[in-house]
């Protein structure tokens, strides 16, 4: 006799998303998806005690063979839809000040690169992060966490980057170590010195310091078991970080053993693409100006494409190609991009902007959000699909059909009735009076 974490009984849909361990899905692939749906039965799920699946069966099957066993937790699932925990490729979590002064800005003309050239936007982030304490830091970041959670997510790519030297970047770093010890939500973190030329430095100052001072610290730091940190990211963009500083910087990372997953191709057609499949990057978000040739390297590298709709929407940017990205083989993902541009912790709005805006469909936002969303991260062994011995990070939606969630624009929190992580309940539907 075993007893188990949790038993959810009854769903009337579980949406694995993958049920042959694909580790990412592009192309026509993108457009279907493994469903188990009920008929005259529902099905069940069971999570281990390491917060593991360990069996999907029809309800009369897992009854019989789980006779003898018993779970600290059973919910019944009738009527109710059982999704992936979503994961989000990309966001900017840890900082302080907000920049609400800014949007008022950019609704009146401004772009983001005269509110950038001009002093504020990235720079004037920094100028508060740097003078915000670690305790300041983490208490925004859980909060920020705690949203993202209840609209959904289990797993989120958390970067640096508003520090741009080695004692601000390591402060924000330790911040996401923090929320990745304590919180309940998977993290991967990332470092990024070079989000932005600080002031007083040129790009090649710049490049220098994140080379020879900051990684090595970081990298010192990781050694110790003080810090986990899994990604590299540079913003390669015109006036920003060039190509080949960008690629330096990367590539010193790389030697770090840390994964490239970088922003490109965003405002100016750099050729990031091009120069991030050529160095084996894992992922690269925006791409708002790729080429076609950058599609292809991307294909052949596949090198996942992260897209960023909120960011779009709020910079009335030219959208990113997404059906042409998709239709040249690149596995494409999404992330909210939470910063303080793009104030959005919320994945399901970020998919209904997907297919509204950029024309994908349902399944191929699900796809994105999940399997391919953990594939930027290099962690689809653990993430993105209802698989027996992948992380028992689920959502019970309270509708027989999951696109209910993508569907009813902005009511996620009505749709979502419990967040799963790990097998435990870590948020339950506030109901409505
Ligand atoms: N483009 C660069 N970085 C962020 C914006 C960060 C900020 O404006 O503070 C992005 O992904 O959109
Ligand atoms: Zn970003």
């Amino acid at each position: 006799m075993s007893k188990y974490k949790l038993l959810i009984q009854s769903a009337s849909q579980i949406v694995q998303v993958v049920d042959n361990g694909a580790r990412m899905l592009y192309g026509l692939d993108m457009k279907h998806i493994a469903v188990l749906e009920s008929t005259d039965q529902g099905y069940s799920i069971i999570i281990d005690n390491d917060g593991r699946i360990h069996d999907i069966d029809l309800d009369d099957v897992i009854n019989k063979k789980y006779k003898e066993d018993t779970f600290h937790h059973v919910i019944n699932a009738r009527g109710k839809s059982i999704i992936p925990g979503f994961v989000d490729a990309h966001t900017h979590p840890v900082w302080a000040g907000d920049r609400v002064h800014e949007f008022e800005m950019k609704l009146g003309g401004a772009s983001y690169m005269d509110v950038h050239e001009a002093g504020g936007g990235i720079n004037f982030t920094v100028e508060k992060t740097r003078e915000a304490d670690e305790e300041e830091l983490y208490s925004s970041f859980e909060k920020r966490l705690k949203c993202m959670r209840e609209a959904g997510t289990t797993l989120v790519e958390c970067k640096s980057g508003y520090g741009l030297d080695t004692e601000n970047e390591i402060k924000m770093l330790h911040v996401i170590e923090r929320g990745r010890r304590n919180f309940g939500i998977d993290i991967s973190s990332t470092y990024c010195g070079a989000h932005a030329v600080p002031k007083g430095k040129t790009a090649e100052e710049a490049t220098k310091d994140v080379i020879d001072s900051q990684i090595p610290a970081i990298q010192k730091l990781r050694d110790q078991k003080k810090l986990h940190v899994d990604n590299i990211d540079v913003f390669c963009e015109k006036g920003v970080f060039n190509l080949d500083q960008s690629r330096n910087i990367l590539l010193a990372g790389k030697t770090n053993s840390l994964q490239i997953n970088f922003h490109g191709d965003e405002l100016f057609p750099l050729h990031s693409a091009e120069m991030g499949a050529e160095i084996d990057a894992t992922a690269i978000s925006h791409l708002e100006e790729i080429s076609v040739e950058g599609m292809k390297a991307m294909a052949k590298s596949k090198t996942i494409g992260v897209i960023l709709p909120t960011t779009a929407y709020i910079l009335r940017l030219p959208l990113p190609p997404v059906r042409s990205l998709i239709e040249h083989g690149v596995p494409v993902a999404l992330g909210t991009d939470f910063n303080p541009n793009a104030y959005c912790c919320s994945m399901p709005l970020v998919m209904h902007l997907a297919c509204v805006l950029m024309k994908m469909t349902l399944t191929e936002a699900l796809v994105a959000a999940t399997i391919n969303s953990s594939a930027s991260l290099g962690l689809s062994q653990d993430h993105g699909s209802i698989e027996i011995g992948k992380l028992g990070n689920l959502l019970i939606l309270d509708t027989t059909k999951w696109q209910h969630l993508i569907y009813q624009l902005g009511c996620h929190d009505q749709v979502i009735e419990s967040v799963i992580w790990h097998g435990d309940i870590v948020h339950r539907r506030h109901e409505r009076q």
